[in-house]
């Protein structure tokens, strides 16, 4: 089975606008949990646009199922992450001025690097998994940083389904097998929606975690947050 861990990054965006507390970020996460939700995403990044470090750690205390913070590993992200102490840490080479995550990580040239941060969240009880684009090479070069898992950054197969879902998803295939072969666990996220998970989580051998945020909280205008996390759970069954 694979496990559904919403991104409620859209929650904050939302609250964010008014300066109040409307949504509740956390009434929402927990909500989403009740509805059957395995895990809680959340990407703070540094302009604190969306999640706040602070909703982080308020997050930390009350998320039932899996946690899961996602984010460049800047000093001050890694900081928070060793305080929060989630079940996961995943690893984006996002920059700055990002309007969103738009890469995965080159594992080779930044192997020294991710290494050396995934060993020190490993101490620290945090299991780890790294963003990375589906290219045979850079899991081969996430099995030597060290880290439990990847996560297959899912833009190209959900621009690409619509066209032709069999070529958009044949790069995420072969990387999978080769992420089995090597014993590193799979998530996958960016952009996935109703329309495309199926299709992806029934051809991708072993995958674990799919984290969902944007397509989920936009369907959800139309169709309840309740429904939509249903309706991804029985696709993903
Ligand atoms: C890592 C990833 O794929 C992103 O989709 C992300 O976590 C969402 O971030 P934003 O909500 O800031 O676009
Ligand atoms: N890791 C991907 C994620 O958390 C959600 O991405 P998106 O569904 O908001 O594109």
């Amino acid at each position: 089975m694979t496990k559904l861990s919403v991104n409620v990054n859209k929650i904050a965006t939302l609250r964010n606008a008014r300066g109040g507390n409307v949504p509740n970020l956390l009434k929402v996460a927990s909500d989403i949990e009740r509805f059957g939700a395995q895990g809680i995403t959340v990407h703070p990044r540094p302009d604190e646009r969306h999640i706040r470090y602070r909703d982080t750690r308020d997050l930390k205390k009350i998320v039932a199922t899996e946690f899961n913070v996602e984010g460049n590993p800047n000093p001050k992200f890694i900081e928070l992450v060793l305080g929060v102490k989630p079940d996961q840490v995943t690893l984006v080479p996002d920059a700055v001025d990002a309007i969103t995550s738009n890469s995965g990580w080159d594992t080779i040239k930044h192997q020294e690097f991710l290494r050396e941060v995934i060993s020190k969240f490993k101490d620290a009880g945090i299991r780890t998994s790294i963003f990375v684009d589906p290219d045979e090479q850079m899991v081969k070069g996430a099995k030597s940083t060290g880290t439990d898992r990847i996560e297959l950054y899912t833009e190209s197969y959900a621009t690409g389904y619509s066209s032709n879902k069999e070529m958009a998803i044949k790069p995420f295939i072969e990387a999978a097998k080769m992420a089995n072969s090597l014993n590193i666990g799979i998530n996958a996220g960016h952009d996935l929606s109703l329309e495309n998970i199926q299709f992806f989580s029934e051809n991708i051998p072993g995958l674990l975690e799919v984290s969902i945020g944007h397509a989920l909280i936009c369907e959800s205008l139309y169709l309840g947050l309740d429904n939509v996390v249903n309706m991804y759970l029985n696709k993903l069954k």
